[in-house]
């Protein structure tokens, strides 16, 4: 049964110390099973990169132990600064006990369609044989639109249901050719946390958690696991009379 909670904090670094409890509990209790177990975790692109590079540091793990891939990542080169990949290695992995071969990245060579296909055999890797992957994390953001991942409002990917990793040509947000996680592999997970700071997301918040518009976003409802939605107070202040903590 999903269940959803919105976290209001007074500021990034009281949400991100929290972002980091949270994950270093589901960490370690994933880690705790021995043997091969890897904590499994997929990254959003966008204002996320920055939060993460800055508070994740502030995780107690086995850093050797975590595996990143990408929610969605943008089909450009990885010395395009739109690179999402590119994004995290430069200010992420150089914070952290970890390398870029922990990272299960796209190959940017290749056609979108192909990109896809090829993310989800490297995905596959990791999960049960044909078992659809059950991710332990997923770090998602939203877009002024309510778009999430490369999921964006009125899109025909919106409901593909028959691959967990799509192609996409036609994004509304430049780049235009990227892959993204669909709503199968997004609602199979653990835990997802939603990350939103600034005023500039506070409408776009209100639509979604107050008014609950079915926005790509708002979709994100795992089937046995939970949503989190951790917000700064600047973020969160269309929503305050009914979400303060
Ligand atoms: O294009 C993207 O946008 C969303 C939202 O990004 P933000 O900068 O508005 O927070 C992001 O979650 C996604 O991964 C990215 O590809």
């Amino acid at each position: 049964m999903a269940s959803k909670v919105i976290s209001v904090y007074e500021n990034t670094q009281k949400l991100g110390a929290e972002l980091a409890k949270n994950l270093s509990e589901l960490a370690n209790d994933v880690l705790a099973e021995g043997g091969n177990a890897v904590f499994k975790i997929g990254l959003s692109g966008g204002s996320v990169v920055s939060l993460l590079s800055e508070y994740l540091a502030k995780v107690e793990t086995d850093w050797s132990k975590w595996r990143f891939f990408f929610c969605d990542e943008r089909l450009v080169d990885f010395s395009d600064p739109e690179s999402t990949f590119a994004q995290y290695r430069d200010k992420f992995i150089c914070n952290l006990p970890i390398s870029e071969e922990q990272f299960i990245k796209i190959n940017p060579q290749l056609s979108v369609d192909e990109a896809a296909k090829d993310y989800i055999q490297k995905i596959s890797v990791y999960f049960a044989p044909y078992d659809l992957p059950r991710f332990d994390a997923l770090i998602l953001g939203v877009g002024p639109d309510g778009h999430t991942c490369s999921l964006f409002p009125g899109h025909k990917l919106c409901e593909e249901t028959s691959v967990w990793v799509a192609p996409i040509s036609d994004s509304p947000k430049p780049p235009s050719n990227r892959i993204t996680f669909t709503f199968p592999i997004l609602n199979n997970a653990r835990y997802c946390a939603f990350i939103a700071t600034g005023s500039s997301k506070a409408d776009i918040l209100k639509r979604i958690l107050k008014d609950g518009e079915q926005l790509p976003a708002n979709c994100v409802q795992p089937i046995n696991g939970s949503v989190q939605w951790l917000l700064d107070e600047a973020a969160a202040k269309l929503l305050q009379e009914e979400t303060s903590l």
